[in-house]
């Protein structure tokens, strides 16, 4: 169902707890899953994509209770996990299907993947190709490596692999595959991605060695379960970091979230670009830094965007693109392919989405060219089923002279249920 948006006379202030990371819940569900006894996880995202996760491992044979955001994961070990008597359905969820191809893939029985409309379009060639190399079979029953996908694992042989697309996703399926598996597994990867799984196994007693950009694990070692939390999620901090970048006599500050340097390249950019933004690190929760992050209206500037930087905003950029629409000058993000394969393609729906709301905005292979100081009239927009498309059209709203509406702001719930009472929350009235 279409909602209308307008708040065009509001700034925001305050202070905001985000709700905690979408890759750090799912990959500490995975791993205490792993791990034989009773790990706690706090702060856990309870969103659409991450109940997929919760699903998937209680079909797998693992105690999974969840008491509001904390989850109490019950489990035997990777070696009591049980054939799942029916497919497991992934929704809308790139993390859980990649992830957990690479786990299943060192599991001897048969399991059937299948998702969503879009998660059915995405590339799933780019864990087949690694997890079949390592000894997995895989089989698209449409014949295209997309869902449904049938996998028949078993016992693996350790592999050296040179990622070909920068995607932690990848990166993170063979280090589970790795751990299952007898011998050295190493991944190399070309610029550095969201380095989650690596930070989180020394929390479960696993260990990983981390030089530059290549990783490697030792198999069969056996996790121990823990107790940890989650910080806040820096992709949905980035929309108030937006938002009151964008919006003036805005000042506000998101608190206890991760601050991961692999998760900062949006504050980096926008930094560069002359936004006032300021990052405390806090304290760590393991090798995870928590910190503040405080932000005010600014005035921007276009920069030019590295490939090595995109792996680190690659969700942000829809909202990137947004704030371009603000600098003084135009601004081209390039390198960014990658937004094509994600929820929808990313690079035609931003372009699509804030063309109708009046910016002037165009889109080639690899890149997104805006035009800077454009003011946003409002108008109708389409998120294609999309939750972080969804999201930026909101942010838009605040600036935009009319209305803003949006076909679908249900698909907020995969990352963020909470999002539009927490824009309320930070929205003041001009007085
Ligand atoms: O590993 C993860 O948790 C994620 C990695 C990224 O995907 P890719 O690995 O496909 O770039 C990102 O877009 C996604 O939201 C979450
Ligand atoms: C791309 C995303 O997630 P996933 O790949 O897990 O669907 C996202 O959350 O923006």
């Amino acid at each position: 169902m279409s909602e209308r948006f307008h708040f065009k006379d509001y700034s925001l202030a305050g202070e905001i707890e985000v709700p905690g990371d979408k890759s750090i819940s799912h990959r500490a569900l995975m791993l205490a899953s792993l791990a034989q006894g009773e790990s706690v996880i706090n702060r856990f995202l309870l969103s659409e994509d991450c109940n997929r996760t919760i699903e998937a491992f209680k079909a797998l044979g693992v105690q999974i209770e969840t008491h509001g955001d904390q989850v109490l994961v019950k489990s035997e070990g990777a070696s009591a996990f049980k054939e799942p008597s029916s497919p497991l359905e992934m929704g809308n969820s790139g993390t859980t299907i990649r992830l957990l191809a690479g786990l299943l893939a060192a599991f001897s029985f048969q399991v059937t993947l299948t998702g969503d409309e879009s998660l059915s379009k995405r590339p799933m060639e780019r864990v087949i190709t690694p997890l079949t190399k390592m000894g997995a079979h895989f089989q698209s029953i449409t014949g295209d490596n997309k869902l449904p996908i049938k996998i028949n694992g078993g016992k693996l042989m350790p592999i050296t692999y040179h990622l070909p697309v920068d995607s932690a996703q990848v990166k993170s399926a063979i280090i589970l595959a790795g751990l299952l598996t007898e011998g050295q597994t190493t991944v190399v990867e070309n610029n550095p991605t969201r380095d989650h799984t690596e930070k989180m196994l020394p929390a479960f007693g696993g260990s990983i060695k981390v030089e530059e950009q290549t990783v490697t694990i030792k198999g069969k070692q056996s996790l121990k379960p823990t107790n940890l939390t989650v910080p806040g999620d820096q992709s949905s901090a980035a929309f108030w970091v937006a938002a009151a970048l964008i919006t003036p006599d805005s000042h506000i500050k998101v608190k206890e979230v991760g601050v991961n340097e692999t998760r900062l390249g949006f504050v980096n950019v926008l930094r560069r670009m002359g936004a006032n933004i300021k990052v405390k690190v806090d304290r760590y929760i393991g090798d995870e830094p928590i910190g503040t992050i405080e932000v005010s209206y600014s005035t921007l500037h276009p920069t030019t965007i590295k490939p090595n930087e995109v792996p680190a905003m690659i969700d942000e950029v829809p909202l990137l693109a947004l704030v371009a629409t603000q600098t003084y000058g135009d601004m081209t993000i390039e390198h960014i392919e990658e937004l094509r394969y994600k929820e929808t393609d990313r690079i035609s729906a931003t372009v699509a989405l804030l063309k109708n709301l009046g910016a002037n905005i165009k889109a080639s292979n690899d890149q997104i060219e805006v035009y800077g100081r454009t003011l946003l009239k409002g108008g109708q927009v389409k998120t294609n089923g999309d939750h972080r498309m969804a999201m930026m059209a909101v942010i838009a709203s605040i600036i935009s002279e009319k209305p803003v509406t949006i076909d679908d702001v249900e698909c907020i719930q995969v990352s963020y249920p909470n999002f539009l009472d927490d824009l309320r929350g930070l929205l003041k009235e001009f007085v």
